[in-house]
């Protein structure tokens, strides 16, 4: 379904976005990827085209910038003429600890988790009109339920799913065929998350290849949101409907408190 379409994917150069650009080369799609690391950048540019990707190019730099939004649809404007899916994946840096009571960290990560794909969406909407294209929105299960330990992070993500669930309520309303897909996860293996969360979270992360695969599907079956691994994720937010305090404890209870890092 994604050959020869053109794909946005921030947070390329590492992770589940850098494995979900590897599936959209494969699948020989034309690609614009980003992240701050311009030399991870080059290699994940020439894995995809290695990979058969259509086209790939890529624009490093922080989307804490509020410049950087529209300075990537300008080239996908420029490059392709259209756009059929923006994927909004890319995260800041946060540590998994108790709130420090740093409020500018706190403003920094909604600037960077939120406000950039606010920022993002708006300027490719018009391109996604034309095409009928699809946004996709890669989220948490701690965007739904608050666990310890992710207050700045878990917020950026609640935010997510407030702007773009009503955002997708307008279109309907408007008769604009652009789909939202809000992307739901639990504990991925990805370097990053591993390594801030596993001296915690017994629990065996899932895959961030197959998480990359699920994530592109969701989004061109233009499904309204993905749970991934789906079990596990639906039954917490189930049991978080029916119980929600049972669920809160359930979840502190899994958790090593003593391996927190208090620094
Ligand atoms: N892994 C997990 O367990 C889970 C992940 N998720 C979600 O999945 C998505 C991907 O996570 P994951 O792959 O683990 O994360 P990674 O840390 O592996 O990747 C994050 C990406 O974002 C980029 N990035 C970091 N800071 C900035 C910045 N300031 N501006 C622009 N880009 C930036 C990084 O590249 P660079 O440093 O070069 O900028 C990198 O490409 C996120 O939305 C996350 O919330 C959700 C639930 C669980
Ligand atoms: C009910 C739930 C709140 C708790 C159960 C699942 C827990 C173990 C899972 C589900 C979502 C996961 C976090 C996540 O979404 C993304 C990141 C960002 C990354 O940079 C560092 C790791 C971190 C904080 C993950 C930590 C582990 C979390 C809380």
């Amino acid at each position: 379904m994604l050959r020869g379409k053109r794909v946005i994917v921030t947070g390329a150069s590492s992770g589940i976005g850098e494995q979900m650009a590897y599936h959209l080369a494969r699948m020989e799609a034309h690609l614009l990827l980003t992240a701050r690391t311009e030399a991870k950048l080059q290699k994940v540019v020439e894995r995809c085209l290695e990979l058969g990707a259509a086209s790939a190019r890529y624009i490093s730099g922080s989307m804490d910038s509020p410049s950087l939004p529209e300075e990537v649809l300008r080239e996908a404007e420029n490059a392709w003429g259209g756009l059929d899916m923006l994927i909004l994946n890319h995260i800041g840096q946060s540590s998994f600890t108790f709130f420090s009571g740093d409020v500018g960290h706190v403003r920094k990560l909604m600037e960077t988790n939120f406000v950039s794909y606010v920022a993002l969406a708006t300027a490719a909407l018009p391109l996604l009109k034309e095409s009928e294209g699809s946004i996709v929105v890669v989220s948490s299960i701690a965007g739904k339920i608050a666990g310890p330990f992710t207050a700045p992070y878990s917020a950026t993500k609640f935010a997510l799913d407030g702007f773009f669930s009503s955002l997708r309520q307008e279109l309907i309303v408007d008769k604009v065929n652009v789909s939202i897909t809000l992307c739901i996860l639990g504990y991925i293996n990805t370097e990053s998350a591993v390594r801030a969360v596993s001296h915690v979270i017994p629990d065996t992360p899932a895959p961030k290849e197959e998480c990359a695969l699920e994530i592109i599907q969701a989004g061109a079956l233009r499904r309204r949101e993905l749970h991934y691994p789906a079990p596990a994720v639906s039954s917490m937010l189930l049991l978080r409907s029916l119980a929600p305090e049972l669920l809160d404890s359930l979840v502190r209870s899994r958790y090593r408190l003593e391996n927190v890092r208090r620094t």
